[in-house]
C-alpha cells in the first residue's frame, strides 16, 4: 500500500498567502484496478495562477491544484510503461493514481541531457503561455518594440527570448539587479529594476523613446496604467496576467484606460493559454527546438523537498524566483 503525501489549503488566503493556510495530510492509495497507473512526483510546478484560482475553484480541505512531472512505479495499462515520465495535473501530492487519460507525455524527441523539470516551465505551460500570447495576441512583427514585466520569470524570460527571435527590439522589467543582469544575459536590448528606478515613467521613455508596439503584461495594477500611456498608436497588449493585484482583499482603483486606448486605438486582449490546447504539440516542440538549438535559455529557481512546497509558493509571489519556480520532492 503506498501513503501519499499532500498539501490542502487549510484555509482560504486572506492577502498574502501564509504557511499557516496550509495543512500536510497523508493518503491512503488504493490498489491498481485495471487500466490504472501508480506515479509518483518528481517535480512541482508553483505557479501564480494557483492565488486567483484556489479562491474560485477550490474549497478549504481540497489538495492544492498545480501540476507535476510525474513518474510512472507501476501500471496496469499497456499505454504507459513503469519507468515513463508524464505532465499531471493532480495537485501538490507525493504519488497518486490516474486512468492515463489527464496525463501528457513528454515530446519524443526531448533529450536525455535536458532536465525534465523544464516541461513545467520552458517546454511547459509557462512557455506556451510566451509563444501564443506573443503570436497570437500581441501579434508581433520584426522590427517592433516589444516591452514585458516581470520579465526574469517563467512567461516573462520566454517572452524577452521569442521576442529577440522574431526580430523585435525587447524591453524587460524585473524587480531586483541580479534579474536585470539575468535579462542582458538572455539578450534583452534594455531593462531595468522597477522597483529602485526614480520614476518608472521616465525609465519605460527612456528604454524606448519612441514608444511600444506591444506590451506583454504579466503583472497589471500601477505598472500597466503607466505604460499604457507610452503605447505606440495602433500598440497591441496582450493581458497575460496581473500578479500585483493577486493578493489584494481590497480591489485596486483606476486610472482607467480608455483615454489611451482610443485615441492611441489601442488592443487590448486577455487570454487564457488553454485556448490554444489544441496546438500544444506545435507550441511544445517550436519551445524544445530553440532550446535544444541554445536559441532560448532557461533557468531555474529549484526548491528541494515536498515539505517546501508552501514555502517555494510564497517566495514566487514575493519574487524570490529567477526562471521558473520548481519544487523537487
Ligand atoms: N494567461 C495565462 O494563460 C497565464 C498567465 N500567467 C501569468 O503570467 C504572469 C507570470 O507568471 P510566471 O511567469 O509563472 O511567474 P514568474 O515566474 O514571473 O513569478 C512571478 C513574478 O512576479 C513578479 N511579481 C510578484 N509580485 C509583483 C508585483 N506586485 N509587481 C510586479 N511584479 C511582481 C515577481 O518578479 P519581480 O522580481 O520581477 O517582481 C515574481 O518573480 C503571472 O501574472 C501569471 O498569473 C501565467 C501562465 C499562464
Ligand atoms: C493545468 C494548469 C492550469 C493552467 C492555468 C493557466 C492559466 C493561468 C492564468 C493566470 O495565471
Amino acid at each position: 500500500m503506498v501513503i501519499a503525501k499532500a498539501w490542502v489549503l487549510k484555509k482560504h488566503f486572506d492577502g498574502f498567502p501564509k504557511t499557516s493556510d496550509f495543512d500536510l495530510k497523508t493518503i491512503e492509495l488504493p490498489n491498481l484496478k485495471d487500466g490504472e497507473l501508480l506515479l509518483e512526483s518528481v517535480f512541482l510546478s508553483v505557479d501564480p495562477y494557483m492565488r486567483p484560482y484556489s479562491q474560485w475553484q477550490m474549497k478549504e480541505g481540497d489538495i492544492m491544484i498545480g501540476t507535476q512531472v510525474a513518474r510512472i512505479v507501476e501500471s496496469k495499462n499497456p499505454a504507459f510503461t513503469v519507468g515513463a515520465f508524464v505532465v499531471g495535473n493532480k495537485g501538490w501530492t507525493t504519488h497518486f493514481i490516474s486512468d492515463g487519460k489527464d496525463l501528457q507525455h513528454l515530446p519524443s524527441s526531448w533529450p536525455e541531457s535536458l532536465p525534465k523539470s523544464l516541461a513545467l516551465g520552458t517546454v511547459g505551460m509557462p512557455g506556451l503561455t510566451a509563444y501564443f500570447g506573443l503570436l497570437e495576441v500581441c501579434k508581433m512583427k520584426p522590427g517592433e518594440t516589444v516591452l514585458v514585466n516581470a520579465a526574469a520569470g517563467a512567461v516573462g524570460s520566454v517572452v524577452g527570448q521569442l521576442a529577440k527571435i522574431g526580430g523585435c527590439k525587447v524591453v524587460g522589467c524585473a524587480g531586483s539587479d541580479d534579474k536585470v543582469t539575468y535579462l542582458k544575459k538572455l539578450g534583452f536590448d534594455e531593462a531595468f529594476n522597477y522597483k529602485t528606478v526614480k520614476s518608472l515613467d521616465e525609465a519605460l521613455r527612456k528604454a524606448s523613446p519612441d514608444g511600444y508596439d506591444c506590451f506583454f503584461d504579466n503583472v497589471g495594477g500601477e505598472f500597466a496604467s503607466v505604460a499604457i500611456n507610452q503605447m505606440k498608436k495602433y500598440g497591441r497588449i496582450a493581458i497575460c496576467g496581473a500578479i500585483s493585484q493577486y493578493n489584494d482583499s481590497v480591489p485596486q482603483k483606476g486610472p482607467y484606460v480608455q483615454f489611451p486606448m482610443i485615441f492611441k486605438e489601442l488592443q487590448m486582449e486577455g487570454f487564457l493559454v488553454s485556448r490554444w490546447n489544441d496546438r500544444r504539440k506545435e507550441g511544445l516542440q517550436a519551445l524544445l527546438k530553440w532550446v535544444v538549438e541554445g536559441k532560448v535559455k532557461y533557468h531555474e529557481q529549484v526548491t528541494e523537498g515536498f515539505e517546501n512546497m508552501p514555502m517555494a509558493f510564497i517566495g514566487m509571489l514575493k519574487g524570490e524566483n529567477l526562471g521558473k519556480a520548481i519544487v523537487k520532492v
